[in-house]
This record gives C-alpha cells, structure tokens and sequence, in this order.
C-alpha cells in the first residue's frame, strides 16, 4: 500500500494545527474479543484484520488525524512471552499493522505512525544493546511500510525510551515519544520536567505522556514537561494520550494497580463531557497533539474533535450522528429529556454511578 502525499506530523505542528490522536486498541480489542489481557500482545492484527480495521475507521470517522498501528508489545521478548501465537511473527504482525493502518488512514487524509513500547529486556546499562536491537528489528519493517512518523510510547523508564528514541531518529523520518509516568516522574524517579529534556536532546520532535493515569494527571505531567523544556530552552511540540478511566486514587504504578484494573473498570470511564473539558485545558496548556490511550473509545476522540472545532475548523463525520452539547434531544416527545438540550445541563451535571454499595475510590494494591 502507498501513502498518498500530504501534509506531514511536524508540516501540521509547526504550522499551529491541532492534531487530534486515535484513541486505545488493545484495551478495546480484549472487550470484543480479539485480544488476551496479561500478554496485550496485537496478534489480532492477523488473526481477525477485520476487527482492527473497523476500530481503526472509527477512529478516523470520529475525527483522527493519525493511525497509530497495532503493533503494541510486538516484539519478539513480549510475543513469546504470551506463548499464545505460536506460528505468528512479529514482523509479520507488524507488517500487516503497517497495511490496515494505511489503508484506513487513505480513506480520509490522516497519516500513519508506527509505534514501539517498552520491552520485556530493559535492566539496566547493560541491556542497552539489547533493547535497541529489539527497537531496531521493528523499525526495519516500519520503514519498508514507509509509514509517515514513528513513536516510542509507554515506557516506564525514560532511560529505556531515550534508547528507542536515538534508534528510531537513525530513519530521519518524525519522532514521537510519549511515557506512562505519573505526575511525581518515572520509575527511576526522574521527574517529567528532565524526562522531556532527555528525550529531546535525543531527538524526539513531540513528547508527553500516554496512559497509566486520568486526563487531569496527564495535563499536570505534560505542564511540568513544558516547564522543563523552557527552562532548559529547548523546543518541542507537546503530546498527550491519557487513560479513559478517572483514577485520582491510583499510585504511581497507574491504574494497573488498581484492584479494578483490567476486568471492572467501566465504572471510572470518563464520559464525553469530561473529554470537552480535558481537551480545551490541553489546548489551553499549549499541547496540540491530543489524544487517547485504554479506554478512550471512537465516541470520545469525536468529543475531542467537537470541542476543537472552532480551532480546527471542521466537525468529523461521526459529528453527522450527534448534535453538539446534546442539541439532538431537541427533537426527543419527552420533555424532560427536551429539556436535557443544553450544554449547561451536560457540563454540569454529576453522573451517578448508580452503584450504592460502593466506594468511588480504591486502595490500590501497588
Ligand atoms: C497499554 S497502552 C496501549 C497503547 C496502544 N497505542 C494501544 O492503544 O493499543
Ligand atoms: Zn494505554
């Protein structure tokens, strides 16, 4: 398959665009049935194409402007970890991402981005060669599929993302990368603020953070990586992909701490409501690469593209089905749901959990 020539990640960046990210696919592939929790491994991508290639068109009906492949944990260490694709690949997993993606990302002008993760290998100093090696062998493939930029996202450890990073800037093609740390740093303790720097210094073009914490904690993360980069006088675009789940209470472990976590999250999940308000706070902090991670689902990354519409200047298709700030109830027969057409009644309501025994905090296990 090839990419049809248009606009670049950083052609888009630099020129102030807003650039809205897809949302989380192995997360939301286990609920339909195409992934195995504990290994999250994209086998999928070729055992049922079909199931990626949908959730990649929702994306980009409700207004993506970037594929992100379904290669996550594809890396040999991690694939004979979850011992459950026996005759699959990763290269070939890779290669067939690389396809959908692309051939989803044609049908509507969005662009292609290959991504790695952390790997099962990373120690210390002395696994360097290791993890690159790992980081390589992906990128070979990626750079075949000729896909538009690269990212390097969910690492704990920046160490082990700086690795990824000086290996995947070698293709002179775009560089993302994006860690799953809290707002107090990485695992080593290294805060957000010299995280950034050291992934820039290493070449990265867009940094934030992706997954294992809420809306509300990436955007203080990402704050204090803008703050780092300015200090230190170095320039970035900033990225930001969180989890579709409220989780105040977790630790620095995230949400995989959590008891709930993966099998009984659906009652942290952040309605769309909750999207407009993180996705202007993201602008609003000057982050214009503005996603999701687990749990941000098509119906979210169209909230997304609704808030930014005044910025962006366009409504996605999705948009086509769902009238602004509820605007559609205008033609409900019931009056009091008539009368939920308004934004103040959606931007101001509490939504009930509807679960009267329970707690709406947990004591994380980690
Ligand atoms: C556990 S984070 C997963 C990130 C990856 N981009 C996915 O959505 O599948
Ligand atoms: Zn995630």
């Amino acid at each position: 398959m090839t990419s049809v020539k248009r606009k670049g990640i950083l052609e888009r960046l630099d020129a102030g665009e807003v650039v809205i990210g897809d949302g989380g696919y192995v997360l939301q592939l286990e609920r339909r049935g195409y992934v195995k929790a504990g290994h999250w491994t994209p086998e999928a991508a070729v055992e049922h194409p079909e199931a990626v290639r949908q959730l990649h068109r929702e994306f980009l009906r409700a207004g993506a402007d970037v594929m992100q492949t379904f290669t996550f944990y594809s890396c040999d260490d991690k694939l004979d970890i979850s011992g459950n694709a026996p005759n699959i690949t990763c290269q070939q997993i890779n290669e067939v991402a690389c396809d959908i993606a692309r051939e989803v990302a044609n049908e509507g002008g969005a662009l292609v981005c290959a991504g790695v993760s952390q790997t099962g290998v990373y120690k210390d100093r002395s696994s360097e060669s290791e993890v690159k090696a790992i980081v390589k062998k992906q990128l070979d493939v990626f750079l075949r599929k000729d896909v538009d930029f690269l990212i390097a996202e969910y690492f704990a450890h920046v160490e082990e993302a700086v690795w990824a990073v000086e290996v995947l800037v070698t293709s002179g093609k775009p560089v993302a990368s994006t860690l799953c740390i809290s707002p107090k740093g990485d695992i080593d303790r290294v805060c957000p603020a010299e995280c950034a720097v050291r992934l820039v210094k290493a070449g990265a073009k867009i940094v934030g953070v992706n997954c294992h914490v809420d809306p509300t904690q990436c955007l203080n993360t990402v704050k204090q990586m803008k703050e780092g980069l300015d200090t230190a006088g170095l320039r970035a675009h900033l990225m930001i992909q969180p989890l579709g789940f409220h989780c105040p209470d977790c630790t620095s472990a995230g949400y995989i701490g959590l008891p709930e976590f993966p099998f009984a999250l659906e009652s942290r999940v952040v309605n769309r409501w909750d999207v407009h308000k993180y996705a202007r706070e993201a602008y609003t902090a000057g982050i214009r690469y503005i996603g999701g991670c687990c749990g941000f689902e098509p119906y979210h990354i169209r909230a997304l593209a609704e808030e930014l519409a005044p910025e962006r200047g366009f409504l996605p298709p999705a948009s086509q089905k769902h009238g602004l700030w509820g605007s559609a109830l205008e033609g409900s027969s019931k009056p009091y749901v008539k009368a939920r057409a308004s934004r103040s009644h959606w931007e101001n309501l509490k939504p009930a959990s509807g679960r009267p025994l329970c707690p709406s905090m947990s004591i994380p296990d980690a």
